[in-house]
Formats: C-alpha cells, structure tokens, sequence
C-alpha cells in the first residue's frame, strides 16, 4: 500500500516505474525502454544471447515491451479504479479483513516477548529458540501464521481472483499475482500486522538498511504452478526489507535462493544460500538481495510477500533506478517517496 492507498492520499512514485525494470520473461531479461533506436542499441545483443534472434521474434519482444510501458502509463488509474470497485467484494471469511492475534503461529508470539526485543542478539536467540534460523547475513526464517490462518487467506485469494474482472498485476514477474492492497487488506490487516510486529523485527535486524524507518509498504500474493508459471527469475525488490510468506504446503521444491547485495556484486564472500519454504513460515531478507526461487517440481505453491520501505531511505535513492528520484504524483499504489518533507509518524499507523 502504503497506507495511503487505504486513506486514499497523494502517493509518488519514481519515473522510472513507467519505462525500466520490465522483465521480458520468456529471456530472462530485464529492459528499459525510452525509444526504438535506445531499445535496440541497448538490448537486441543480449536479446540474440538468449535466443531472441529472428526479426520476428524481436519485433515481438518489442511490441511486448511497449504494450507494458502503456500499461504502466494507466497502472494507477487502473488501480485506483479496481481497488474502489473491489471495496463491493464479499469476503467468504470477513474476519481475516481484522488482524487478529490468533492468526499468529504460538512460537512468534512466544519469540516477540518483551523480554526478547532488547537488542538484536535477544531478539535473535529467541528466534533460534521458537523454530526460526539464521541462514546466511541478514537472511532469516520463523513460523508466523497458524496453518488454519493460511489457508483460510489462501482461499480468499482464490475466490478474490475468481470473482473479480479485473486486478492489477504487481509486477511483470508473476503473472498469477494479487495485489493484497487491492483486496482491502492493507488497512485493518496488514498495517497492525506490519506496525505491531514486523517493524519491530527490521529496527533491530535491519537497521543499517532503513528497518528502523519503515513508514509504509507494498503487499501480494504469488502462486507458482508446477505447469504454468514454476519458478521466478533473479530479481530484487522495490522495497528496503522483504518477507515472503509460505501459505501452504501440497508443493515440492520452491527454495528461495538469496545471492549478492545490489551495489556489492564483486563480493565474493557472499555464499548463496537456498531457503526452504514452509507453510507459515517467512523468509526476511534485505529487498536489495538478489533472489530467485527454484521450481516448484510438484503442485503449487502460493506465498504472501511484504516490502517493506523507508522514505528516508528511497528519498536519496531510487532502488530500481539507483538515481536520486525522479518523483511523480500518483493517485493511489504509490512506491514510498515522499515529496522533500518526511514523513512525521509511521504512515503505516
Ligand atoms: O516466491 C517467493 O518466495 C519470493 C517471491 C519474490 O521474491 C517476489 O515476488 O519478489
Ligand atoms: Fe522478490
């Protein structure tokens, strides 16, 4: 969201949203596009090592990329639109629209205990002590949802895309996506879960990386399918701290392999590292590490995934870009810029 969208305030975004970072799936490659001279002179050698190499199979590629850069030009309106409409939607289980503590799995509540929020080494044995781990530099995984939560929003989501003609795609990567903000569960759902716990995670864990100034976020949900869609590319995330969030179980494979830092590709003590996805369970890194997730080889997996952002953060520097940004005024689905002034209080609030 940020909770803007809730509250329907101005939002920004950086101008790059409209023209960079759109993946081009079936080469595994991401694009900018200004014009058809750029295009070419930047891309159409990378396209050809990966395959694309017909002139049919370019102008493809090409007429592929302008289609998205139109989508993205009526990306807010459209949103905005959707996400007034779907305030008509009837939930089957209206009270997942309420956070609740009794959707949290007992061992995250046991782990945020005051006593454990001291510093982020309490924080971190208590973590290791109620089914969490630490597998790598600022990588993290722990049981947050009971079983019956989970599948209870699984099935929201399934009866959310069924019902609903349109919905915004969150990004070009996972075409199966919802936009959860759309659903209507920023307000009342997330802002409490995000606020209450998940902010408290990132001060102590992810402070050198903004975790102490989260002031709003982006929510959604993804399905990987064993046929259709089973694995998702190396990308990193239009956030400051990500968490995805396994929903179910009937799946095989699906690691998510977390890999180099944006800005720190030379680092080569940085060993990847490939986490297991368990119903329930999150996994929380730096949205600026480079991720993928393996296929799934059997069933299908669906996940919610956070970013969590820092204006004070993304003000000095677009992450999709690494420009200072370029900032436009959006109605709605705004990507946590602020205009010069910071925010006062967590927006998330
Ligand atoms: O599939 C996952 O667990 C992670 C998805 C992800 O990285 C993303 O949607 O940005
Ligand atoms: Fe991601």
């Amino acid at each position: 969201m940020s909770q803007s969208s809730a509250a329907l305030r101005t939002e920004y975004v950086c101008s790059c949203f409209f023209n960079r970072q759109i993946f081009i799936k079936k080469y595994g490659l991401h694009v900018s596009y200004d014009n058809d001279t750029q295009f070419e002179d930047d891309f159409r050698q990378s396209l050809r090592f990966r395959g694309c190499s017909t002139d049919k199979q370019y102008s493809d590629v090409l007429s592929q990329v302008k289609a998205e850069v139109e989508r993205r030009k009526s990306y807010h309106s459209t949103f905005l639109s959707n996400y007034l409409r779907n305030r008509e939607y009837r939930y089957i289980h209206p009270e997942i629209i309420q956070f609740q503590t009794s959707y949290l799995d007992q061992r995250f509540l046991d782990m945020m205990q005051e006593k454990n929020l001291q510093n982020a080494d309490t924080l971190l044995q208590s973590l290791a002590a109620n089914g969490g781990f630490v597998h790598g530099q600022q990588v993290y995984s722990f049981p947050i949802f009971t079983k019956n939560f989970c599948t209870q929003l699984i099935e929201e989501i399934t009866n959310f895309k069924q019902s609903t003609q349109e919905r915004s795609l969150p990004n070009t990567m996972n075409f199966e996506g919802v936009s959860l903000d759309e659903m209507g569960l920023s307000y009342t759902f997330l802002t409490p879960l995000i606020k209450n716990y998940f902010q408290t995670i990132t001060k102590l864990l992810f402070s050198n990386w903004g975790g102490g100034a989260i002031d709003s976020f982006k929510s959604f949900a993804v399905r990987y399918d064993k046929d259709k869609h089973p694995s998702l590319s190396k990308h990193f995330d239009n956030g400051e701290v990500s968490m995805s969030i396994c929903l179910n179980s009937e799946f095989e494979g699906g690691d998510l392999q977390l890999e180099q830092v944006l800005g720190q590709e030379e680092d080569l003590d940085m060993e990847p590292v490939a986490v297991n996805q368990q119903m329930g369970h999150c996994i929380m890194h730096r949205s600026r590490q480079f991720h993928f997730a393996h296929p799934i080889t059997n069933g299908v997996r669906t996940n919610m995934i956070v970013w969590m952002r820092s204006s004070s953060i993304r003000n000095e520097m677009c992450p999709m870009c690494g420009q200072r940004p370029d900032i436009q005024e959006v109605p709605i689905a705004g990507d946590g810029f602020t205009l010069g002034q910071e925010r006062t209080s967590c927006s998330c609030s």
